[in-house]
């Protein structure tokens, strides 16, 4: 469904809700569980861990994450270089987060 709207650029759903495609977490659907994470801060939470370590420890994870990305896809397999990918999706969210960045002030540029 987001891959679907996301094409169709006009679908309302992949900027105001959450989808769910047979019980896989959507990109939405994740933004939204760090938003309320970073809002509630419970015990035990690596994202809450992170927003505390600041915008500077946050982007050497990205960083860190988009060189297993490009490693994965030059040497593992595509299974792999995926999983990579949605680690490299995570920390991108909670810079967004950090930085309070909203999921449509990033699509505007898209
Ligand atoms: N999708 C993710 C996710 N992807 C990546 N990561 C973090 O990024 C790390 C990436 O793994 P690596 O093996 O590359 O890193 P590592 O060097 O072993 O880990 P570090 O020692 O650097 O933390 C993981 O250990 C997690 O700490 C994530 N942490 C959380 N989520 C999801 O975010 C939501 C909120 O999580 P919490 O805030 O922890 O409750 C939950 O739905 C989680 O599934």
């Amino acid at each position: 469904m987001t891959q679907l709207c996301h094409e169709m650029r006009s679908c309302p759903q992949s900027r105001s809700q959450t989808t769910t495609l047979g019980g896989v977490k959507t990109f939405e659907e994740l933004f939204a569980e760090l938003t309320e994470k970073a809002r509630t801060r419970p015990d035990g939470s690596g994202t809450v861990e992170q927003l505390d370590a600041g915008v500077h420890a946050i982007g050497k994870k990205v960083v860190e994450e988009a060189a297993e990305v490009w490693m994965a896809a030059r040497y593992e397999t595509n299974d792999e270089t995926a999983e990579e990918i949605s680690q490299l999706l995570y920390h991108l969210q909670v810079m967004m987060l950090a930085k309070g960045i909203s999921l449509d002030d990033v699509y505007k540029y898209l």
